[in-house]
């Protein structure tokens, strides 16, 4: 590679750095090398399936806008796994993108590598069936109530219950929220729970074992016998459905759950988006997954976090009895740590490696201490498309339909255009996702509605408040 064009990646770096922050910067891009320009195509690499699948889902417009900025002839960026290219490890392969995602999603290793390391016997059908490992510790019994979960548990639990032959009440159950919100917890208590009765058969699939099993199928040509076993159970459990990704994945993915479906077995689902925002989906594919339940888990609660940290010191207890956090740490842990379970636990982790190797009790200095940069400032609220039509139409007093629509008078086209400024400008959206998103317009129309705006907020005063106005109702 010539040192022109490592000048150009390092340039292109820089302005990745600050389009997207240092923090996103250095969680998915710091391992990306350049592999080589030919024409006008850009070879880069990762380390990792995940954080390919990851990039293309969420970046991809980014990167290729960074190298088009630098040398305008680029039309196309092409990803590529470098362990792919350099080893083959089909085993480890399968495995890798998820305890990536773990470690890179808390800073935290998540054991702490304390936590209990008893396997229950994992169920028969679900190994055979080449399920994704379960963690024993992921079932119902250690699933704390609370408000921001009831409707999601009360259904999984249903499921849970059910019985070969019972009508499906629901199909598919969808279970929508954010990182570390008990998603996982919950599908695997599914699949621990359906399992325990013998005449069932419960599968549970992170999305990514789904595609690299059929996909490693596929090549040793035993895509037909996956297919069969996929409809040979009772429920299909498929856990981060947002990392599905390719065309040939998604069509037997939709073909699997049709079917399904179709022969009255359940499918439960977990992502952590609403099936409308699933935008690497077809539409046909997105209304099939909003037509069962949707349910939403929020965020924590402070009483929920303290169940999950009062739940988590009883598991640990069990296995080290002199263990005890006392009230006011607990509450302090629970007020501060707002983020995700998986914070809180390893929050405890850390306490009880500290009071272990040094045999000292927990205070509340000792906590403090241990799980500083487990205190996370808030994050910014996500944005959704549906928010800012709402709240664009209610500004402009016009409905969310007229901006949907073709109608192309004064009064709906400029709040429109606003409306697509700021999908673009407040939310990872491409263009071409947002003109979908607008009632079908293409991606010039977006870019044209965006560039236009751009250009009127920096000379009109009253536009710029409006702007303004409009992020701020957004924020709240
Ligand atoms: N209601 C709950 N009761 C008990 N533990 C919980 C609860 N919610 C979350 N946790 C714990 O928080 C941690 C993270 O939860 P989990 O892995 O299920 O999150 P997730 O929503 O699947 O996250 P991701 O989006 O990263 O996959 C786990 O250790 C889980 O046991």
């Amino acid at each position: 590679m010539s040192n022109m064009e490592q000048d150009h990646w390092t340039r292109v770096k820089g302005r990745l750095r600050s389009s997207v922050g240092e923090d996103v910067f250095s969680s998915w891009f710091a391992r990306m090398d350049l592999e080589a320009v030919q024409d006008e195509s850009v070879h880069l690499s990762v380390p990792t399936r995940f954080l390919k699948s990851w990039i293309q889902a969420h970046y991809a417009e980014r990167v290729l806008d960074a190298w088009r900025a630098e040398m305008p002839k680029v039309s196309r960026v092409d990803l590529t796994v470098r362990s792919a290219m350099r080893n083959v490890a089909p085993a480890k392969e399968v495995t890798a993108p998820v305890e990536a995602r773990r470690i890179e999603s808390t800073g935290n290793r998540p054991a702490a590598d304390i936590r209990s390391t008893a396997t229950a016997p994992v169920s028969a059908s679900h190994e055979a069936l080449g399920g994704s490992p379960l963690d024993p510790r992921l079932t119902f019994a250690s699933f704390v109530l609370g408000r921001a979960n009831t409707l999601a548990h009360a259904a999984a639990r249903q499921v849970a219950e059910g019985r070969r032959g019972d009508p499906v009440m629901f199909n598919p159950l969808y279970i929508h929220a954010g990182v570390g919100l008990g998603k996982t917890h919950l599908l695997q208590a599914v699949t621990w729970a359906g399992n325990s009765n013998p005449e069932r058969k419960v599968l549970y699939l992170t999305a990514e074992k789904f595609m690299y099993g059929f996909v490693a199928a596929l090549k040793t040509q035993t895509a037909l016998a996956f297919k069969e076993a996929l409809r040979g159970i009772d429920v299909l459990v498929i856990d981060d459905l947002q990392f599905l990704q390719g065309k040939t994945t998604q069509a037997e993915f939709c073909h699997t759950l049709n079917a399904l479906i179709d022969a009255g077995r359940q499918v439960v689902i977990a992502a952590d988006r609403p099936p409308s925002d699933l935008e690497s989906l077809d539409e046909r594919m997105r209304s099939r997954l909003a037509g069962g339940l949707v349910v939403e888990m929020s965020t924590l609660g402070e009483e929920l976090r303290l169940g999950i940290l009062k739940s988590r010191v009883a598991a640990a207890r069990a296995h080290h009895a002199t263990f005890d956090v006392p009230e006011p740490v607990l509450d302090y842990l629970a007020r501060t740590i707002t983020h995700n379970g998986r914070d809180l636990e390893g929050a405890i982790n850390r306490l009880l490696a500290h009071s272990k190797l040094n045999a000292t009790a927990v205070t509340l200095e000792m906590a403090e201490r241990e799980v500083r940069d487990l205190i996370r400032p808030m994050e910014p609220k996500r944005i959704k498309i549906e928010d800012i039509q709402r709240v664009v139409a209610r500004q402009y007093n016009v409905s969310r339909s007229d901006l949907l629509s073709s109608r192309r008078t004064a009064n709906v086209v400029r709040p429109r255009q606003v409306a697509m400024y700021l999908a673009k400008t407040l939310t990872l959206r491409s263009l071409p996702e947002i003109g979908r998103r607008f009632g079908g317009r293409d991606h010039t129309t977006v870019l044209h509605a965006v560039r236009k705006i751009e250009a009127l907020v920096g000379k009109d005063n009253t536009l710029q408040d409006e702007v303004e106005s409009l992020k701020r109702q957004l924020a709240e």
